[in-house]
């Protein structure tokens, strides 16, 4: 039965016994990492929400709604599938990361009839939890754009409440705390004039670039705050926001092939500050400012100013799961541990998919959210990579994953009002995007102290890392090697944060490349697309249609690229395009194909 999506939660097959840390090499060195276990996303509650509890005097917003749940068993699930041959499910979703489920809500509630296939037992992907010990751990990113109750770029909210569901945030009242070379300490505040003047007291022959600059981020940010946000690849679309909006869309048509680099460069001349703007780009796109895109840089440098970050209380993984109540409350369907190995093709279109197990299910569509590498790679065998996937690998390229610490520590080892977000890089900024160069660490206890036992609190730590350096490992050398990696990073930390962090640790578990592989199935466990060069802007990222007809893509290999919000995006544009080609939405076949043959030929010149 899967009466509910989160039956299955406290049986998966992934709750294994933890490894703890073997003896021999790693015991040589000066470490002590108490109950250091190898990392699996397993153990995850049962479907409750932790209520938790609001720390700091923060606020509280909005009231969580629960959803009702399926009725269908597994057997009717695969019995709809099989019997029409495409006429029972009008879009099959392969994976349900934040981009799959959007899709998958967005489609349900524009009446179609989804099915969500997740190789995994709970839905998220990259933003999943689980649970040890009494800690609920976020498996990604813990900071969340895009979730504020203004303005339209609030597109998990949006995407929430499509489906009738609404979360408690906390907010966060500053974004990231920056530790940078040259004793470069910044707090970007939710007040947009106060991070702007902590910036400036560090640079105040730069103040009038660096009002330039940002100022130019607001431009674009405005732009896209007003437009309705749908598919760029649906003229009516396209053309009816161009014709309601000219000078907002002209402003984004005129910053699409733009880096926020280039353009911090005409205002600003101070190699630190360029350096900082580049810690800023990096933190959302995993290369330098000449390498991110303006518009992607423009709404994260002026969202968390505008509606803020805020942090869902009882962790992450409740957008997620919130999202899959929602679909099915839609009438539509989830499976898990259900891992599609292939891409059904009939006479050159994607009519269904196939699972390890033999099961095969169709669909008149077919979105597939696993990553554009293990689209094409994996799922679609014997089928020569279209035209649009060999530029797009000519121009992006996987970009390394990340190594994660997830630590429970005494909560006296952190000083009052410390930030929840902490990005360091002590002496050297040549360092920046070298593996292990810089360190991201999230405390999201400090905005919900739920999260952990009391007197408690969860210390999230990554660092980007390559799978080069994890393969070919013996066990032993492999449990080794993260020892000494985290050993470092913890005794980084120390020197740069919380002296006495290591005596403080209650619970540590650590994550590489290899973890990410197998628990988010993404090729290499990379984080998402990187450009290979200096790519024009955004102009090169596809959309949602492939070369294949009736096949998809959703996810951060789309556009507009890595982020939560940004798959968010590209999940409501998926949607959109989706639903126009089965006929739940308006379309013009002439215009659609002088459009996509447009864009197609826009993307060539990346
Ligand atoms: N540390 C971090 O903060 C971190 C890490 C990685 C990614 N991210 C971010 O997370 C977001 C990624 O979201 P997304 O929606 O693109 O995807 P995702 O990678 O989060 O989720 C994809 C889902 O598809 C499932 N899947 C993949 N292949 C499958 C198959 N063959 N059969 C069945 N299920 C399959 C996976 O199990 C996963 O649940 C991006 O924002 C990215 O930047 C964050
Ligand atoms: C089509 C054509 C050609 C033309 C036309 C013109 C127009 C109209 C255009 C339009 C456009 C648009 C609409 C666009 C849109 C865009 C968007 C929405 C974007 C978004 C983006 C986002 C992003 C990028 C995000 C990201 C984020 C991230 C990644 C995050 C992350 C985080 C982390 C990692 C954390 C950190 C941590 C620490 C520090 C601790």
């Amino acid at each position: 039965m899967i009466t509910s999506p989160f039956l299955s939660l406290s049986r998966h097959p992934f709750s294994h016994t933890s490894h703890h840390f073997p003896t021999g090499a790693a015991s040589q060195s000066s470490i002590f990492l108490p109950k250091f276990q190898s990392f699996a996303f397993g153990n995850h509650a049962g479907s409750e929400f932790p209520s938790g509890s609001c720390s700091n005097a923060l606020r509280r917003k909005r009231v969580s709604v629960v959803c009702s749940k399926s009725t269908l068993t597994v057997e009717e699930v695969a019995e709809r599938g099989v019997k029409g041959k495409g006429e029972e499910f009008d879009a099959i979703v392969i994976g349900s990361g934040i981009g799959g489920l959007v899709a998958g809500t967005q489609l349900a509630v524009k009446g179609a009839r989804v099915l969500v296939l997740e190789k995994y037992v709970i839905p998220g992907g990259s933003s999943g939890f689980y649970q040890r010990d009494g800690y609920t751990f976020d498996v990604g990113s813990s900071v969340m754009f895009g979730f504020s109750d203004k303005g339209n770029l609030n597109l998990i909210t949006q995407a929430l409440e499509a489906v009738g569901c609404q979360m408690q945030v906390v907010p966060d009242p500053t974004t990231v705390h920056f530790h940078l070379p040259n004793n470069l300490s910044v707090r970007v505040h939710k007040e947009y004039d106060k991070f702007i003047d902590e910036l400036t007291s560090y640079f105040p022959h730069e103040k009038e670039g660096i009002l330039k600059f940002y100022s130019e981020c607001w431009k674009i940010f405005n732009a896209l705050n007003s437009l309705e946000l749908k598919s760029l690849e649906e003229p009516l679309y396209l053309f009816g926001q161009f014709f309601q909006k000219p000078q907002e869309c002209l402003t984004l048509a005129y910053y699409l092939p733009q880096n926020a680099g280039a353009i911090a460069r005409k205002y600003i001349k101070d190699p630190n500050l360029l350096s900082f703007i580049d810690a800023e780009c990096f933190i959302v796109s995993t290369v330098n400012g000449i390498q991110t895109p303006m518009i992607n840089a423009s709404m994260v440098l002026c969202d968390r100013h505008f509606g803020g970050i805020n942090y869902p209380l009882g962790g992450v993984g409740g957008i997620a799961k919130s999202l899959a109540k929602g679909l099915i409350d839609q009438g539509s369907e989830i499976v898990y541990k259900a891992n599609v190995t292939g891409i059904i093709i009939e006479q050159g279109k994607a009519v269904g998919v196939r699972l390890a197990d033999g099961r095969e299910f169709f669909a008149k569509t077919i979105i597939s959210n696993a990553t554009r590498w293990d689209t094409f790679g994996k799922l679609l065998k014997g089928v020569p990579l279209p035209k649009e996937e060999e530029n797009f690998q000519k121009v992006y390229v996987k970009a390394p994953s990340f190594l994660s610490i997830h630590m429970g520590v005494k909560a006296e080892i952190l000083p009052p009002d410390t930030d929840c977000h902490h990005f360091v890089l002590e002496n050297n900024w040549s360092k920046l995007e070298v593996p292990y160069g810089s360190i991201f660490l999230s405390i999201p206890t400090v905005l919900d102290s739920s999260l952990a036992p009391e007197g408690r609190h969860i210390l999230h730590i990554f660092t980007t890392s390559s799978m080069e350096d994890w393969e070919g490992l013996s066990r032993v050398d492999y449990e080794a090697k993260k020892q000494l990696v985290a050993d470092e990073i913890i005794n980084r930390l120390e020197n740069k944060l919380f002296p006495g962090l290591r005596s403080s640790i209650d619970f540590i578990e650590v994550g590489t490349p290899k973890t990410h592989r197998r628990y988010l199935a993404r090729d290499k466990g990379t984080y998402g697309p990187m450009p290979r060069g200096t790519p024009k802007g955004l102009l090169g990222m596809p959309f949602n249609t492939t070369g294949i007809d009736g096949l998809y893509c959703v996810g951060d290999s789309c556009f507009p690229g890595q982020g939560v919000i940004a798959v968010a995006f590209s999940g409501v544009m998926c949607a959109h395009r989706v639903a126009a080609d089965i006929g739940l939405e308006k379309k013009s076949p002439v215009l659609d194909a002088m459009l996509l043959r447009l864009l197609g030929w826009i993307r060539t010149m990346a």
